[in-house]
């Protein structure tokens, strides 16, 4: 796995596919700079080394050029978190571009256009792929949120820097944050999955069980696992279909020695929204009218309990409606307990989607040991998948 460290990038040109597909206010503003903080210590070494840096990305998903998904609006913040000076031109390929790339001097900064205005970026062109590697000496892929895409920029372009090729520090790092969930380690590995749909899990439900040691199961999705059990869930959200699939989940649980772990009681509320009257009832004895939308306190002792016996845990998805104040306290105190874990010493790993935002929302980003920068991209490595972004670096 080569990673920058492997070059030397003095009078080198490096081309490096980062993801600053972030969000903005209808202002313009970048309102979380993530993405563009994280892609920054690959950015210093290869400035430190000598060499400059021609950043591609995409933001959004344009249809053809539209002003509103141009890098211009994010280029101020990419120069004031790097702290360097940034050029900016107003495409990705052209003649205009390669001049602005061929006099770029050891120590500068291009960024490109929105990459995604050529439709054949998403298409995987192998043409428009070429006309970008002319750009760069050296690829270097630091864009994980991009890795499950197999797009020109993340995956078609690496074929013409053979030898030449290798991972930016934060690709490199999420890398071995889902290594160490996945492989390597501290026993007991604990994962969580929450959130809404068992559909969506399932996969990795099926790939992690030949990896951990205890999974939680919380969130909306517990409800089809405790009905198929026989449990009473009055409006609670469940998919009926997958009540079969939850059963084998168990079973196969067993045969791997993984203990699972699902809630023993909730609140219900009576209506889904944030002023609905609520009640704390057993998981398995909701009342009719009632509907389970946050964790209850004897399942919070309960996984407290899991969480900081651990000494690896993955956690993706929010054990209730944490989107309303009234149904968040079970996501906050899981995590605090997570929080405390990591204190005493286990690796955390928050990743995708949902449960990364409710991690910034609550303040927990800087107590647990890994954040990923990835949604999609997260979920599918711990489907078990090889990401083709991370592939291409490879081959
Ligand atoms: N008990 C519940 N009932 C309904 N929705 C829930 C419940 N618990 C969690 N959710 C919802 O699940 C959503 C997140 O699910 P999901 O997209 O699968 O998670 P992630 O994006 O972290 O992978 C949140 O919007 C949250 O409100
Ligand atoms: O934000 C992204 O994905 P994510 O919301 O799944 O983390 C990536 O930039 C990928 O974007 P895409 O899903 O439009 O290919």
């Amino acid at each position: 796995m080569k990673t920058l460290n492997d070059f030397n990038f003095e009078n080198k040109k490096a081309l490096i596919r980062v993801d600053f597909n972030v969000p903005l206010n209808d202002k313009f503003e970048v309102t979380d700079a993530t993405r563009i903080v994280s892609a920054k210590p690959t950015i210093t070494k290869i400035l430190e080394d000598g060499g400059s840096c021609i950043l591609m990305s995409h933001l959004g998903r344009p249809k053809g050029f539209q002003d509103e998904f141009s890098l211009k609006h994010i280029a101020a913040k990419v120069e004031d978190i790097l702290g360097v000076n940034v050029k900016f031109v107003l495409d990705c390929i052209g003649a205009d571009v390669e001049a602005a790339a061929a006099s770029l001097e050891p120590g500068e900064i291009l960024l490109l256009e929105n990459l995604r205005f050529y439709k054949e970026e998403t298409a995987g062109d192998v043409g428009f792929a070429e006309k970008l590697s002319k750009l760069g000496d050296i690829y270097v892929n630091d864009a994980f949120g991009t890795a499950h895409r197999a797009h020109a920029s993340t995956t078609i372009v690496a074929q013409f820097f053979e030898g030449k090729k290798c991972f930016g520090s934060l690709l490199a790092q999420e890398i071995d944050s889902i290594k160490k969930v996945m492989e390597t380690g501290e026993k007991p590995v604990l994962a969580i999955l929450g959130g809404a749909k068992v559909s969506s899990k399932i996969t990795i439900i099926e790939n992690i069980l030949d990896k951990v040691d205890h999974l939680i199961i919380g969130g909306g999705m517990a409800f089809t696992f405790v009905k198929a059990q026989g449990g009473k869930i009055g409006n609670s959200i469940c998919e009926d279909d997958k009540m079969e699939l939850a059963l084998d989940i168990l079973k196969q649980a067993k045969e791997k020695n993984v203990q699972i772990h699902i809630p023993v009681d909730t609140i219900a509320a009576d209506d889904f929204s944030n002023d609905a009257n609520k009640q704390v009832v057993d998981i398995n004895a909701i009342p009719d009218g009632w509907e389970g939308v946050d964790a209850g306190p004897k399942s919070i002792k309960l996984f407290h309990d899991v969480v900081l016996a651990s000494k690896t845990i993955l956690w993706n998805g929010p054990l209730g409606v944490f989107e309303m104040e009234s149904f968040a306290n079970g996501t906050i105190e899981l995590g605090n307990s997570i929080a405390e874990s990591t204190k005493n010493g286990a690796f955390s790993l928050v990743g995708g989607g949902d449960s990364v935002a409710a991690v910034k929302q609550f303040g927990f980003e800087n107590k647990v040991s890994y954040v990923s920068t990835g949604g999609g991209a997260m979920l599918e490595s711990l489907e078990g998948k090889t990401l083709p972004g991370i592939a291409a670096i490879l081959e």
